[in-house]
């Protein structure tokens, strides 16, 4: 008969729950991971991977428009998708084959069910049960539609990713990462686009940066409306209609995109039951360490709701691997510093406290350094377009608190700067390394005044 008896049982085969697996067995423990769609989960298959992809295939639209500008003798084209699509879709198959591979040469058993927890260290999946001292939830996180009249039509990120064509007219609801990206994305890949915010775009960001994006985006030509709330969405003769809460109504679009959010799965996982809390969304309520009140359930990742990154899911396991498994007994993930990007068009990259909460929480010890400046490229091409560099310092010795970019190439500007701030540094180790010419991140160590506190923006 077989064994079914392991040291972990992972439930979620996405960033996290790999992660953990995978550690976990280099620690030598016996795991089972139990799957219910694709391996990799949102990140691999409607996530970071396909995302990033689709944000490749529209710098690559903006850079032609540029190299047309400057000279070349090159009108752009529209983009295949069909063709693009099937290369994203080469990729995913190749990092499901090397998961696969990994899973083989780790010993880590894969099984495809949904899986259930029956009570601590009992798990069921199929017509199977498994047990284990220690379970893990690592089921992610869904999108979410407003409870609104016609919430049911038109797509959200995940049906962004089936599209095969990018729509003529197109409106976006949210005003999140999601809202952000796929209308950068598909402005460029040469949709009419509108993307209606409830309030302000990015609320949970450094205000300035965020006002900048928002200019830039509507620079490029998406009609960034704000102080838009969706009441009800429905269905026309000449496309989708949205109706606000001022009674006004927009319409004629080609396809409606929510991106208004995302909610745990966390439902019918038998969590409640077995005494696992859920919050009041249906987050997985868990302590600094990843542990439940249940003793041997431990959740991470998405469905925790807890800083929902594909990093953030894969060190978080790799702690808690490390921690049962590795000897390691005061493994665990610090939240703080924690470093992104928006991929939007231009991307923004984010560290730290943003200029609003550095205030709330160091006083008069703040002090602000930016510089907005056009590049080098944009300048040769006649654009406009404008890039934010802010750093916030806090204290007598002006430690970096936060760091706060916006414009071309940030993207892959703000690894090493977050390196910087985690490791403490003060404007006064930027001041003393010498800059990299001609390159836009030289701008991030020669900032020598400090500027005026950002008093916010009508957008
Ligand atoms: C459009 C989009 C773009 C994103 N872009 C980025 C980005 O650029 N950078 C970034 O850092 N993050 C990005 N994210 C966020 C990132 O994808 C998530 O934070 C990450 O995938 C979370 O990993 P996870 O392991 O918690 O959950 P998931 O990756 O969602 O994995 C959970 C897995 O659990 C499985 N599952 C659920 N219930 C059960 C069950 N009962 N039994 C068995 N299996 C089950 C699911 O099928 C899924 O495979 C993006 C997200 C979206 C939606
Ligand atoms: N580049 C990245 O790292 C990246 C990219 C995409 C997603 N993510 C992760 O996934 C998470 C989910 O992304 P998301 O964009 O779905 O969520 P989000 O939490 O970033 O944004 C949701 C947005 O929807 C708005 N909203 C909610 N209800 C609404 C309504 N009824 N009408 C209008 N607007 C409404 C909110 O105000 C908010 O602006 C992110 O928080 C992030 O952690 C990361």
């Amino acid at each position: 008969m077989k064994n079914n008896a392991f040291d972990l049982i992972v439930i979620g085969a996405g960033s996290g729950g790999i992660a953990t697996a995978v550690r976990a067995a280099r620690h030598g423990a016996r795991v089972v991971v139990i799957e219910t769609g694709t391996l990799g989960g949102t990140c691999v298959n409607v996530g970071c991977v396909p995302k990033k992809a689709m944000w490749f295939a529209a710098e690559l639209a903006e850079a032609q428009r540029i190299a047309r500008d400057v000279g070349f003798a090159s009108t752009p084209g529209a983009l295949d998708w069909h063709e693009f699509v099937g290369r994203r879709q080469r990729y995913i198959d190749n990092i499901h084959a090397s998961y696969r591979q990994r899973f083989a040469a780790s010993g880590i058993e894969l099984v495809n069910a949904r899986g259930r927890l029956l009570a601590a260290g009992r798990v069921v999946a199929g017509a199977e049960e498994f047990t284990a001292p220690h379970v893990l939830v690592a089921t992610g996180a869904r999108p979410l539609r407003p409870d609104v009249p016609g919430g049911d039509l038109g797509i959200d990120s995940d049906g962004f990713f089936a599209l095969r064509a990018a729509p003529r007219r197109v409106a976006i609801v949210g005003g999140g990462y999601i809202a952000a990206e796929l209308s950068g994305v598909l402005h460029a890949l040469g949709s009419d686009t509108t993307l209606f915010v409830r309030r302000r775009l990015l609320r949970e960001f450094d205000e300035e940066a965020t006002h900048v994006l928002t200019e830039s985006m509507r620079a490029r030509g998406v009609d960034v409306q704000t102080g838009r709330h969706v009441v009800a969405a429905r269905r026309e003769h000449d496309g989708y209609a949205l109706e606000f809460e001022a009674g006004e109504v927009a319409r004629g679009f080609d396809e409606l995109i929510w991106a208004t959010g995302r909610q745990p799965n966390s439902a019918g996982l038998g969590l409640a039951e077995a005494g696992v809390g859920l919050d009041a969304q249906g987050y997985v309520v868990v302590d600094d360490r990843q542990d439940t009140p249940v003793a041997g359930v431990h959740a991470l990742g998405d469905v925790t709701g807890r800083l929902a990154l594909t990093p953030v899911a894969i060190a978080a396991g790799r702690k808690l691997a490390d921690r049962l498994f590795g000897g390691e007994p005061d493994a665990r993930l610090d939240y703080d510093g924690v470093p992104s990007v928006v991929f939007a068009h231009p991307p923004l990259a984010t560290v730290g406290l943003s200029e609003h909460e550095a205030r709330r929480r160091h006083g008069d010890s703040v002090r602000v350094y930016r510089v907005r400046f056009r590049p080098m490229l944009d300048a040769l091409a006649g654009l406009e377009h404008r890039t934010l560099m802010k750093l916030v310092c806090a204290g007598s010795d002006e430690r970096v608190v936060g760091i706060h970019l916006v414009g071309a190439g940030v993207d892959e500007m703000l690894q090493g700067f977050a390196v910087a701030l985690k490791a403490g540094a003060r404007k006064a180790d930027f001041d003393a390394t010498v800059a990299i010419h001609p390159t836009g991140s030289e701008e991030l160590v020669l900032m020598s005044e400090p500027g005026h506190a950002f008093v916010g923006a009508a957008n």
